[in-house]
């Protein structure tokens, strides 16, 4: 039976949790502080661990970074209000697996509890192989920036450093990268150094020989190895031990690793692909991460943009992850309220991609409408846009979000006749096409 430990310090509202997974027959210990926590975690070997963020005696996060050292295969979700997304994108740092926002939908959450329990073994021991990467690629200038850069790396052999916001899509372009490059019939092993503590670091990259430590019963190939001919993907690099990072430099100069507890060194043959979302240029200042291994993996540097930033794609994600969550929920959300689409535009996506496919998925999943309406979207995120900084798209962009809308939608009602689209849009049939076009609406 799978167990789940829940730590939420809202007595009703744990209740009512811990009675709904009972039904979906999961086995559920509740702890409504950090300390029984921790206590039951010692005691008790959970599959999932469902964590609320703000505890009487402290933060979901140092429950985290704790369980991070001593059981770092466990799959944690956090919990928490939709203000704290920043914190909970912090979280998704230190190896969360994910985060849902408060009040939560049950049947959001059994989706998160069940991809993150079928995923569980990703982070850190089973290398990821290359799936084909579902995305788009925007047509603001920073997104055709960032394909002209991939485009102009990708068959090279060049060390790549993606640097962004979380949540931005750096593994995506680590994995574009990969499949544009001529390794891309060998694998794609990615890893989240976030994820890693010092003695697992040096066997999940390098490798160990049965008996180079309590536990370890057998050889196990690192990623490098399994990586042969193919690319490795280093996510959170600046989080690697200055033990691990003389090792990588070692396997980045001569191509050579040495397994934990191996006197023999072992060819290998990979790339390697880098992100940060850390300023590393400090860190090597500070002393913390070495200046030589820096240089080594910046011989090219691509900056992903924050979703902010991305002004007019922002429709574009929008349309793509209401399509995704269409597909998954069984759902046939076809546009957005004008109302909704004008919050959606406005807030400033601390959480990025990430967080946009979170709210949209969330909101799809409340819609049993064609129509995401702006009720489905999180009771908080109008007043969070009244006190953060209106830094994202500008005006222009605004113009064009609703004037892409509306283009779609009077398609829609005309059946795609463009003539009779153009009539009712009182505009001619050429500009129709020319907008169109421009907004990448398949004619
Ligand atoms: N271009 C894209 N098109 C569609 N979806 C995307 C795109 N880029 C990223 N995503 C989605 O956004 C989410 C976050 O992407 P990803 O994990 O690559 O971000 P990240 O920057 O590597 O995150 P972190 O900083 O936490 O490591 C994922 O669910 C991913 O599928």
């Amino acid at each position: 039976m799978i167990r789940i430990l829940l730590v939420e310090d809202d007595l009703t509202f744990s209740l009512i949790l811990e009675s709904f997974l009972q039904k979906q027959g999961f086995a559920v210990e509740v702890c409504h502080q950090l300390k029984d926590a921790e206590k039951a975690l010692s005691l008790t070997k959970f599959n999932l661990l469902l964590l609320d963020y703000r505890l009487p005696d402290g933060t979901g996060q140092e429950l985290l970074e704790k369980v991070r050292l001593q059981n770092p295969k466990l799959p944690v979700i956090i919990m928490t209000s939709f203000r704290d997304v920043r914190t909970a994108v912090q979280a998704m740092r230190s190896g969360a697996f994910d985060y849902i926002t408060k009040p939560v939908i049950p049947d959001e959450l059994l989706l998160v509890v069940r991809q993150a329990l079928q995923k569980k073994n990703d982070t850190v021991s089973e290398a990821k192989t290359a799936e084909k990467p579902a995305f788009i690629k925007g047509y603001s200038p920073v997104s055709e920036q960032l394909h002209r850069y991939i485009e102009l790396v990708a068959p090279t052999e060049m060390s790549v450093i993606i640097q962004g916001e979380s949540g931005t899509g750096k593994e995506n372009v680590a994995r574009t990268i990969h499949a544009l490059s001529q390794r891309s019939d060998a694998p794609f092993v990615a890893i989240d150094c976030g994820a890693l503590s010092g003695e697992l670091a040096a066997s999940e990259l390098f490798g160990h020989v049965k008996g180079a430590f309590t536990g370890a019963l057998q050889d196990k190939k690192g990623l490098f190895e399994t990586a042969s001919g193919g690319t490795v993907f280093l996510d959170e690099v600046g989080n690697l031990s200055y033990e691990i990072q003389v090792k990588l430099l070692r396997a980045l100069q001569e191509r050579v690793i040495q397994p934990v507890g191996s006197t023999k060194t072992i060819n290998v043959d990979f790339r390697l692909i880098t992100a940060t979302n850390d300023n590393l240029q400090q860190s090597v200042k500070n002393g913390t991460f070495r200046e030589d291994l820096f240089h080594r993996l910046n011989e090219f540097s691509i900056k992903v943009p924050a979703l902010r930033e991305r002004g007019e794609d922002l429709q574009e994600f929008v349309q793509f992850f209401i399509a995704q969550a269409n597909a998954e929920l069984d759902r046939n959300v076809k546009n957005v309220s004008p109302e909704a689409a004008a919050l959606l535009l406005h807030y400033d996506w601390p959480g990025n991609l990430r967080e946009l496919k979170n709210v949209i998925k969330r909101a799809v999943l409340l819609s049993p409408s064609e129509t995401l309406e702006k009720t489905a979207l999180p009771a908080d995120m109008e007043q969070e846009l009244q006190t953060t900084k209106p830094s994202g798209p500008d005006l222009k962009a605004a113009q064009e979000f609703t004037e892409k809308e509306l283009i779609n939608k009077t398609l829609q009602e005309a059946k795609f006749n463009k003539s009779k689209a153009a009539r009712l849009l009182n505009i001619d049939r050429k500009t129709l096409y020319l907008k169109m076009q421009k907004y990448g609406i398949d004619p």
